[in-house]
């Protein structure tokens, strides 16, 4: 039955005219169906530990749209949550952690977590259930680059100044839970793809702020090591690998990281988007501002992106996620105009 599933078929290489398309966060704070959820499931974590509350959410955006996938609704941080890291989301002000120390990396290395996981991968069973068949199902983690800069400052930051201090001055413990956050995401990943997932996608979300050899060393080889033990267990696993801020280091990343397709943010021109797309399926890059702005703003940002990626394997998406103040009357107007049915 995957066959019929569109973003499965651009995933295999293939041009799917108008493209499918779905959208980062799709399930989220901008739709007012969300939020009555989220405020019958206690905290955040509640929620993505909910498979009740968190396979509704998750279907929500797909009643809406019949987006051409759903995500499973969950966060990059529950592997840090899984580690005892001690993970909160308060009200407006992001998650806060219990900060690593240096001599708490090598311990991780022997620290179960699929069993705090488990109510995760009992969602993507249910959804797989519950989704219409031509529906893909999406699962996801964090890449260890981006997974660490919350785990070292214990909590976001404006550039992962804290992260890229600590690389630098303990490059050998650095590795080593670059390395064991790999492990674990795999193994989180095969799980996921056992349970229905149709293809995972990999958020390296804060790969904007390494220099060159930094971005190989902390972005790609991390990556490439997630794609090579999930592959080594699962051959025919479909993966997406999405490092936002990337930009020219782009070039090489498919090929570095063994990923099926690239997400792309809304800084990379489409002429290199165009360039990319000759090596294989990409996915992006509408800036989510525009769907926040609407309108003309919208309408000149999709049709840009059909122009120049439309005759590719391409799997439509925002640049980064949808924004709470996104009004879903855009979103609907979004989906029209990609499926040509304004
Ligand atoms: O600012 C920071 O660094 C912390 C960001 C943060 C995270 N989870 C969070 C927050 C607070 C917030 O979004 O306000 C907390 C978080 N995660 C999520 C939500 C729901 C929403 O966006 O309104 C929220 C807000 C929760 C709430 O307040 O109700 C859910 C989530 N996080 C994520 C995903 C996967 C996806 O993006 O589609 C999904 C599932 C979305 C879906 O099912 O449609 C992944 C995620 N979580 C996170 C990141 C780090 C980078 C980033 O935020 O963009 C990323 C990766 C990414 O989206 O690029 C960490």
């Amino acid at each position: 039955m995957t066959g019929t599933r569109k973003i499965v078929e651009v995933l295999n290489g293939k041009t799917i005219s108008p493209p499918p398309l779905w959208l980062m966060r799709q399930a989220g704070r901008y739709l007012p169906e969300y939020r009555q959820t989220r405020a019958k499931a206690g905290s955040f974590l509640d929620l993505c530990y909910s498979p009740d509350h968190a396979v509704e959410v998750t279907l929500q955006p797909i009643r809406r749209y019949a987006f051409d996938a759903a995500i499973l609704f969950s966060d990059i941080l529950v592997i840090p949550d899984a580690l005892k890291r001690e993970v909160r989301f308060d009200e407006g002000t992001g998650p806060r952690l219990r900060p690593l120390e240096i001599d708490e990396i090598r311990p991780l290395a022997s620290m179960p977590v699929m069993d705090h996981l488990s109510p995760v991968i009992e969602t993507v069973r249910r959804l797989r259930r519950e989704l219409p068949q031509e529906t893909a199902l999406l699962g996801f983690c964090g890449a260890p680059w981006t997974v660490a800069t919350y785990m070292i400052a214990g909590h976001g930051t404006p550039d992962q100044a804290p992260t890229r201090f600590f690389a630098y001055k303990e490059p050998k413990a650095f590795a080593a839970l670059l390395d064991i956050l790999a492990e674990k995401s795999a193994e989180y990943l095969v799980a996921q793809l056992d349970a229905g997932a149709d293809a995972v996608q990999i958020f390296d979300s804060w790969a904007g702020v390494l220099g060159e050899a930094e971005f190989a060393a902390y972005a790609v080889k991390p990556v490439r090591r997630i794609v090579d033990l999930v592959r080594a267990q699962r051959p025919q696993a479909k993966i997406i690998a999405f490092a936002k801020g990337a930009g020219l280091f782009l070039k090489d990343y498919r090929q570095g990281t063994g990923a099926d397709a690239i997400g792309l943010d809304w800084t990379i021109p489409l002429s290199l988007a165009a360039e990319l797309q000759k090596d294989g399926p990409v996915q992006g890059n509408l800036d989510p501002q525009r769907v926040v702005a609407g309108g003309a703003a919208l309408n000149e940002g999709i049709d840009a992106i059909l122009d120049a990626l439309g005759n590719g394997p391409l799997i439509f998406n925002l640049g980064h996620g949808i924004t709470p103040q996104a009004d879903p009357a855009n979103v609907a107007a979004l989906v029209r105009r990609v499926r040509g049915q304004v």
